[in-house]
């Protein structure tokens, strides 16, 4: 089948009979094929989520699919986004002091696992803290807080919403980075802002969640990535994963063994959304897998 481009459609609304049928007529009349579909029905909140992946079979297909979409959207009330797969999304890392999860995201970058733009890195410490990374030709912001002046952070983050605006950026991604954002960023930012708490929450929010994991006794360790929200890791969770540890681990042993588990996390849920495969779901998150 002679295709010319793919797309992702994401759509939620509330439940009742009708909701595919209508979608998938809609693009069959607009000369689409669909490639995969996914749903969801929560019986609890009523919600309905779908997730769709089409091609274009008719080179006359009407890809104004917003327009196409326009009348189903209106008689479900659905709310949808629509992704040309051929456009990769513009990301902006984030990161503090601690860089293995920024290598491994450059690294999976470059490789071509995860399939997105770099439009810059942010930091609150100075570039040569990654010098044994290779950031290339990278745009490099050294964004300090000083917590000294009385507008310090306010000043900071109002360079940092600058950078998110003129590079374009669709996603942000905290690589570890330090800073609680403020109410008014996280707002800015709802929805495509992606965090790694190093711990499985909801147990360890907050600063230092290895030590407190130690001090507690725990068996387990792991990580979250999460969408960021005005309460600290409270936000959406995307991803986890755990690790065994025991009592022969000491705090730096569980920093260490938590590393591969940030990573991979945190790469399993940039990458889920990238592909459109997450859709919030008031507090929660719907996860439509591969
Ligand atoms: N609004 C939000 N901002 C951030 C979130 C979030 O969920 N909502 N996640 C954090 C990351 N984080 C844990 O994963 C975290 C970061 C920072 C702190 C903290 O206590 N920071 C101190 C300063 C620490 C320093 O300067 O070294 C502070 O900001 O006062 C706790 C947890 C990212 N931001």
């Amino acid at each position: 089948m002679n295709t010319t481009s793919e797309y992702i459609i994401r759509l939620a609304c509330a439940n009742r009979p009708g909701i595919v049928a209508a979608v998938a007529t809609a693009l069959f009349e607009g000369g689409f094929n669909i490639l995969d579909s996914q749903q969801f029905d929560d019986t609890v909140s009523d919600r309905f989520f779908v997730r769709i992946h089409f091609e274009q079979t008719r080179a006359d297909a009407d890809i104004d699919i917003n327009a196409l979409m326009a009348p189903v959207a209106a008689r479900f009330d659905m709310q949808y986004s629509v992704h040309d797969c051929r456009k990769l999304r513009r990301v902006l890392l984030m990161v503090s002091k601690f860089d293995h999860c920024l290598a491994d995201l450059l690294y999976r970058w470059r490789t071509g696992e995860l399939a997105m733009e770099v439009v810059g890195i942010v930091s609150n410490h100075p570039r040569d803290t990654y010098a044994q990374l290779n950031l290339g030709d990278i745009p490099f912001h050294h964004l300090p807080v000083d917590k000294a002046a009385p507008n310090g952070k306010a000043e900071q983050e109002a360079r940092v919403w600058d950078i998110v605006q003129s590079s374009g950026a669709e996603l942000v991604v905290l690589a570890r980075y330090m800073q609680i954002l403020s109410d008014d960023l996280s707002a800015k930012l709802s929805g495509r802002c992606i965090n790694i708490h190093h711990s499985f929450l909801p147990g360890f929010k907050g600063a230092r969640p290895y030590h407190q994991a130690y001090e507690r006794g725990v068996k387990l360790i792991g990580a979250t990535a999460h969408y960021v929200t005005a309460d600290l890791d409270e936000g959406p969770i995307i991803e986890q994963d755990v690790e065994r540890i025991s009592h022969r681990d000491t705090p730096e042993q569980l920093v260490r063994r938590g590393r591969d588990i940030e990573r991979r996390v945190l790469a399993s849920a940039v990458r889920y959304h990238l592909e459109g495969r997450v859709l919030l779901n008031g507090h929660k998150t719907v996860v439509f897998p591969e």
